[in-house]
């Protein structure tokens, strides 16, 4: 009889893909839920919603492909002005949990008339102003530009809406396309527009999060930070062991 003696695998780490089935930053569905051009026309409330807001062309349409992990969900472009209604998404994550995107259109795009102008305010005012189920506002600022006056007036107006009978809205601040600022100086970048943001009443918009949805640098903290504001927790442990910390939406750095 002969036996084959095989050496013993080596004790391996675990593989990506099982690293990746364990990952609730994994996105396993997303979809289109529906796009309003009026506030009538919104789908009903029903569950928390996490809406994405700035000035055109910051790259709000990017980011939510780049949350999903899917390229073609949300129609983006690089002509001012792609994003004309209300947009609302789900997606679902590896752990089950259903999260509301919704993309709004971007501000402060002047190529369009004053009356287009003025019914987009009013569309976004009252959706931020009168949404029950909203529960977040990110504020997406270009890392280049800083605070403009727009993006100054959108936190203001949220502040204002505070009184509205509803969980306040929480503000988060996000510098995105931080991959056109030179490595070196994205940290200081950062701290300038963390420190140009007004202290609101929740205090979130104290540490602005790196994002780029070229590299997907910041995916990670703005699921952190969404699962918080939703408070959709469930996050797996981190290897640090720090998923879900209150501080996580100030964390810039992707893991
Ligand atoms: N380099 C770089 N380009 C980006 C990034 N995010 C978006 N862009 C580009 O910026 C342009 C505008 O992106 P969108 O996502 O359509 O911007 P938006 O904020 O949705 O614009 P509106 O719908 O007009 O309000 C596109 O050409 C994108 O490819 C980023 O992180 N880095
Ligand atoms: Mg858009």
């Amino acid at each position: 009889m002969t036996t084959s003696r095989r050496a013993p695998k080596p004790q391996s780490a675990p593989t990506a893909r099982a690293e990746r089935q364990l990952d609730p930053f994994q996105i396993v569905d997303s979809s289109f839920v529906a796009g309003a051009g009026s506030l009538a026309s919104l789908p009903p409330p029903v569950s928390a919603e996490v809406a994405f807001g700035g000035r055109s062309n910051v790259g709000k349409s990017s980011l939510i492909n780049t949350l999903v992990e899917r390229k073609g969900l949300v129609r983006t472009s690089s002509n001012p002005g792609s994003t004309r209604q209300i947009n609302l998404y789900e997606a679902r994550a590896r752990d089950g949990a259903v999260f509301q995107l919704v993309d709004l259109p971007g501000y402060g795009f002047t190529r369009r008339s004053k009356s287009e102008q003025a019914a987009w305010a009013s569309l976004i005012e009252g959706y931020l102003r009168g949404r029950v189920t909203l529960a977040a506002v990110l504020l997406l600022v270009d890392a280049r530009r800083g605070l403009e006056e727009d993006d100054l007036e959108l936190i203001r107006f949220i502040e204002a809406s505070r009184d509205v009978a509803r969980r306040p809205v929480e503000l988060l601040l996000v510098a995105t396309k931080v991959d056109k600022v030179p490595r070196s100086s994205v940290r200081r970048a950062l701290d300038q527009l963390s420190a140009a943001a007004p202290r609101t009443a929740g205090g979130a918009l104290r540490r602005a999060i790196g994002f780029s949805s070229i590299t997907g640098e910041g995916r990670r903290d703005l699921w952190l930070a969404i699962r918080r504001v939703t408070r959709l927790g469930g996050a797996a442990p981190s290897p640090s062991g720090d998923a879900g910390r209150e501080d996580d939406a100030s964390r810039t750095t992707d893991g």
